[in-house]
């Protein structure tokens, strides 16, 4: 009987912590972090000191995952009126709002204390400003403001790169300018893909999101030209010496599938579709960091 109740608790105590880590929406930030970390290694031709490897990517971690907890705190009414955000921990009950806002702050302070102190200011108050531009700024209005929400809020999903570099320089670099272009043009695609299937949701939660604002088709064509402009971009690194022929190679290929995937989107639309393409777009993403990761390494140590 003893046995039972105390295996009752701490299976209650190994529940209450997933719920704390679903709160910090735990895949975007573990991408969010990856694109960081290849910021740091592409900022200096050999390793980055360990010191800032580590702090940088902790600090940084607990910054996004502080942001991630305050949207859900400021979204939890919009979400329990979404079925892909039903089941989270604030709209559910098994957080209270007080527990989610004690432990995002506390994770959040962690983190700029962190970033100040054992990594540089610049890098703590640049995180900071993205930790506002998201849970404040995109969160809190242009999500109910206008269907170029995440257009605009994307430049705080694209900074972590930037964070990376200068968590390792100090400074921020007109490379570290590049891979945040690279994150902020693959937002909308990577994003629209996702809500032209959920679009009834957002509708149903009086989300002014592009597919609910301008419909479906215009949507399709937004994904395509955003597309487009991605494999521009990606073409950069090669085309100002930052990268080589490995990273390029790799890059198109990528490129020519996202593409594949637009045009048919648009032009020969199927139910899966959608959310094929939103999945393609985080392979994708993960696909052009670690091929400029190793394309630097590559060339650094002329493999
Ligand atoms: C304003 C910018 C962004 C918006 C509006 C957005 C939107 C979303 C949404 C709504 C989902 C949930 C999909 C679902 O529940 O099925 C999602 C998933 C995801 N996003 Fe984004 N995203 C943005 C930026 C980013 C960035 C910058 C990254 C990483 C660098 C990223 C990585 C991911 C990943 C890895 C997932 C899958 C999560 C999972 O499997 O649970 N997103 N995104
Ligand atoms: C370093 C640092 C502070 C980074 C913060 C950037 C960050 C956490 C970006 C996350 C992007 C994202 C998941 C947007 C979706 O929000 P949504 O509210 O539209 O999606 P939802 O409906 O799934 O909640």
């Amino acid at each position: 009987m003893v046995a039972t109740a105390d295996s009752m608790k701490i299976a209650g105590c190994k529940h209450r912590l997933h719920e704390y880590y679903e709160l910090c929406k735990p895949r975007v930030v573990m991408l969010i972090v990856f694109t960081a970390i290849v910021g740091m290694f592409l900022a200096v031709p050999a390793l980055p000191p360990l010191s800032a490897l580590l702090w940088g990517t902790l600090g940084i971690a607990l910054q996004a995952a502080s942001a991630a907890a305050v949207n859900q705190i400021i979204d939890r009414n919009i979400d329990a009126r979404m079925a892909r955000t039903c089941g989270r921990p604030l709209v559910t009950g098994t957080l209270t709002i007080t527990e989610s806002v004690v432990f995002a702050t506390v994770i959040g302070l962690a983190g700029f204390v962190v970033l100040w102190a054992f990594v540089n200011p610049l890098t703590a108050l640049l995180t900071q400003f993205t930790l506002i531009g998201y849970a404040g700024i995109y969160t809190l209005y242009l999500k109910r403001a206008t269907p170029q929400n995440i257009v605009i809020g994307g430049a705080a999903g694209a900074a972590p790169p930037v964070l990376g570099w200068a968590a390792v320089t100090g400074e921020v670099h007109v490379h570290a300018l590049i891979l945040f272009a690279i994150i902020f043009v693959w937002t909308p695609p990577h994003f629209w893909a996702l809500a032209i299937e959920r679009r009834d949701e957002y509708a149903k939660a009086d989300i002014p999101m592009l597919p609910v604002t301008h419909g479906i088709d215009y949507t399709r064509t937004q994904v395509l030209l955003y597309t487009v402009l991605l494999t521009v971009v990606t073409v950069l690194p090669f085309a100002i010496g930052m990268s080589g022929w490995l990273y390029l190679v790799g890059a198109l290929v990528l490129d020519a599938v996202f593409l594949a995937y637009a045009v048919r989107l648009k032009w020969w639309p199927r139910p899966g579709l959608p959310m094929r393409t939103f999945g393609y777009s985080i392979v994708y993403l993960m696909g052009i960091f670690t091929l400029l990761l190793v394309d630097h390494y590559s060339r650094s140590f002329r493999l």
